[in-house]
């Protein structure tokens, strides 16, 4: 047996097996409003828990960078040994992130955001330690400790965000992480010198662990917003539904697959579509609940994809991703060294430069993102971005014909600025375009083969740019980067026409609402006979039927014969009175029924009578006089003989009385009904306000 509960203003079949479950009516009243996943409030709540998810990693990562002069001092340490240290982050993750990647897809969101965040604050601790025994190779372990959380943990935060803000937020919730994480890089620059000069190094290192505990926190409340998330989900979509959703995504993925010729991926596509939202109910959900992580070991599920069955539009996107972040990386990296050598800027205005890059990602990153979910265009824009960074190397690397490191003097600043504006535009495009091209079963594999060819990309770039400029000087690593970034402005073309081909735009497309907003969960269990829509069902039968439309329309039917207000209150008593209407009289005749004359009538004392019968003040209108044979069964009500109606005439009546028809004098008389008052309220004010009832109870 099946029964009804109410989800919202969903009602959705629900086992009976769960009669008083959390969400059904019952409860509801009970419980009052219950917070829901796809609430603004509990969305915003993610996405700063997701946001500060990084907030640590970015704050340590950039220490080195921060305290570099101190820790070179500080601990002896060569240019090679520093170095080695700050690139023993990407190194390993040219593999880990990769396999980081994996795990996360195997384990997990929930899981893995602790453990990574975990094994980033482990590895800051070790380096803690390191600083203060003043062990070189322990720093090592630790930064490489460090790396290999920190890179998956950047894989982790990516396919949380877009798995809760899957839509018509994805860019923006995106924007917004690379903000809180360009805070935590920016602090890191600003605070640490200070802090160093307080605390010392290991204070300083200490600080950042400190920060890193920040961001377990924030995934432990992640792991109960999730949990209550999943719950809600669980509890509000049957398994029938959840059924229903992965046949609906199996019928997604025959359309596409003669596109594609890939079935899995788009099944798997249609799951995350159907499931995302950011939830799943996320319903931004939307109304939007996290979506549902598929279950492993269910038959429906469909397994992570090798990277190798990605697909080219993923492995296009990971190689623009791989140029354009290992060329801006890589001149940070020498950024402050290239402006003070090359253009002869003070350390100050060469390290303001430099930091443009992020200042400006920064701010640009939500505006960029919620741009892009407005508009779309992200492909379009990842290639221009590439192009501005093409211009901006370019012109870095130009001189004029005097040998003069700039065209004109503001070269630097106004390179840096577009150069700021394509990081910015590369960060903000690329990561959301990553999760529209890959199926959310295998957005961590995904992500983490993207990061490893990032790191990759970035430690070939810093260990070329080390050889060279001594070399060729940076000129020429200026245009070899302007080369790289016009190669990366190149597949982008060549990405944006492959996904115009093959899979209609859908990195340029705005997105939809989050699937599992209400709306759209509602009209898809309505659709799958899953949810009854009362309102559709409901309203308009109880419209159809009630004494209102009836009396409705039988007015209506007897003003277009032409019937004024005082005929059709003289129908209503004939009517409540069982008498035959002098029309239905004249029809009876010409039909060759004999009725009684209407002079046989006595008065109608009866009616009189029959209202004393009714109390005063009752809300129950006056019933109808009982016809009856026997004087006994009412005394005082006089019976009108002779003036019921038996014959199909009676029908002529839309609103007969209960008694009409079952009174002919001299015919065996039915036993009476019981006394039901008239339904319709037109009729009671009708009698009220008859001038013949008022005439006879004055007499
Ligand atoms: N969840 C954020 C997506 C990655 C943002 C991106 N960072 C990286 O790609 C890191 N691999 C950078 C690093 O090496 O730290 C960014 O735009 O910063």
């Amino acid at each position: 047996m099946r029964n009804v509960a109410s989800y919202g203003s969903i009602a959705k079949v629900d086992d009976a097996s769960a009669p008083f479950s959390a969400s059904s009516p019952a409860a509801s009243r009970w419980s009052g409003r219950r917070v829901r996943p796809s609430d603004a409030l509990y969305r915003n709540a993610v996405l700063t828990v997701a946001c500060v998810l990084t907030f640590g990693l970015y704050f340590c990562y950039d220490t080195p960078g921060a305290l570099v002069t101190d820790i070179t001092a500080d601990l002896h340490l060569t240019s090679f040994r520093y170095n080695l240290l700050v690139s023993l982050y990407s190194w390993p993750n040219t593999v880990m992130v990769f396999v980081g990647g994996l795990l996360i897809d195997r384990y997990g969101n929930r899981k893995s955001a602790v453990a990574l965040t975990l094994l980033v604050l482990v590895g800051q601790l070790i380096m803690t330690a390191a600083v203060t025994l003043r062990w070189y190779w322990l720093l090592l372990v630790g930064r490489f400790v460090f790396g290999i959380g920190g890179e998956s943990l950047n894989v982790c935060q990516s396919t949380i965000v877009s798995r809760w803000f899957a839509g018509h937020e994805l860019a923006m919730a995106f924007g917004f992480s690379l903000t809180v994480s360009r805070i935590g890089s920016i602090l890191s620059f600003n605070t640490l010198p200070y802090v160093h000069g307080v605390v010392g190094l290991s204070g300083a290192f200490a600080v950042g662990a400190l920060i890193c505990t920040l961001s377990i926190a924030a995934a432990s409340v992640f792991v109960c917003l999730d949990r209550y998330a999943e719950q809600c989900r669980a509890r509000e979509s049957p398994p029938s539904a959840q059924a229903w959703r992965y046949r609906v995504d199996s019928v997604e993925e025959e359309e596409e697959e003669e596109a594609t010729g890939s079935m899995a991926m788009e099944l798997e596509d249609g799951i995350r579509e159907t499931t995302t939202a950011s939830g799943d109910a996320g319903p931004s959900t939307a109304t939007s609940e996290p979506p549902e992580r598929p279950q492993r070991g269910s038959a429906r599920t469909p397994p992570p994809r090798s990277p190798l069955q990605l697909g080219l539009s993923f492995w296009l996107c990971s190689l623009i991703g791989m140029l354009a972040y290992s060329t801006v990386f890589s001149f940070i990296a020498v950024g402050g060294d290239f402006f003070h050598w090359r253009y002869g800027a003070s350390r100050e205005y060469s390290g303001f430069l430099v930091s443009l890059v992020y200042d400006i990602s920064m701010f640009m990153a939500p505006l960029l993102g919620r741009s892009f979910d407005q508009v779309g265009l992200r492909g379009i824009f990842l290639l221009t971005s590439c192009a501005l960074s093409t211009l901006s190397f370019r012109t870095l690397g130009t001189h004029n014909a005097h040998g003069n490191p700039a065209l004109f003097p503001r070269i630097p600043l106004l390179s840096m600025l577009t150069l700021g504006l394509a990081f910015s535009g590369v960060s903000s495009s690329l990561w959301p375009s990553m999760t529209l091209v890959v199926p959310a079963a295998s957005l961590g594999t995904a992500l983490g083969v993207a990061q490893a060819l990032q790191n990759f990309g970035t430690s070939t770039a810093s260990i070329f740019v080390g050889r060279t400029v001594d070399d060729f000087g940076y000129d020429y690593v200026m245009k070899v980067f302007a080369g790289v970034s016009a190669v990366a402005a190149v597949l982008a073309v060549w990405w944006n026409l492959d996904d115009w081909v093959h899979h209609g735009g859908r990195v340029n497309r705005v997105l939809p609402p989050e699937p599992a907003d209400e709306a759209e969960l509602r009209r898809q269990l309505i659709a799958a006979g899953l949810a009854v829509d009362y309102v559709p069902l409901y309203v308009p039968v109880y419209v159809l039927i009630s004494p209102q439309a009836i009396d409705t329309v039988r007015r209506a039917y007897y003003r277009r014969l032409g019937e004024g207000e005082m005929g059709m209150r003289r129908r209503d008593l004939y009517a409540r009175l069982g008498i035959a209407h002098p029309d239905v009289q004249r029809k009876a005749a010409e039909a060759g029924v004999r009725l009684p004359r209407p002079e046989s009538l006595q008065r109608p004392t009866g009616i009189s009578a029959a209202m004393t019968t009714t109390p005063r003040g009752s809300a129950t209108p006056p019933a109808a006089p009982i016809v009856s044979a026997s004087p006994a069964r009412s005394p005082g009500m006089v019976v009108p003989s002779a003036t019921r109606l038996s014959t199909p005439m009676a029908s002529a009546s839309p609103t007969p009385s209960p008694g009409s028809g079952r009174s002919i004098e001299g015919q065996p008389q039915p036993p009476p009904l019981p006394r039901r008052p008239p339904s319709s309220s037109l009729l009671h004010r009708s009698w009220k306000e008859s001038p013949v009832d008022r005439s006879n109870r004055s007499s």
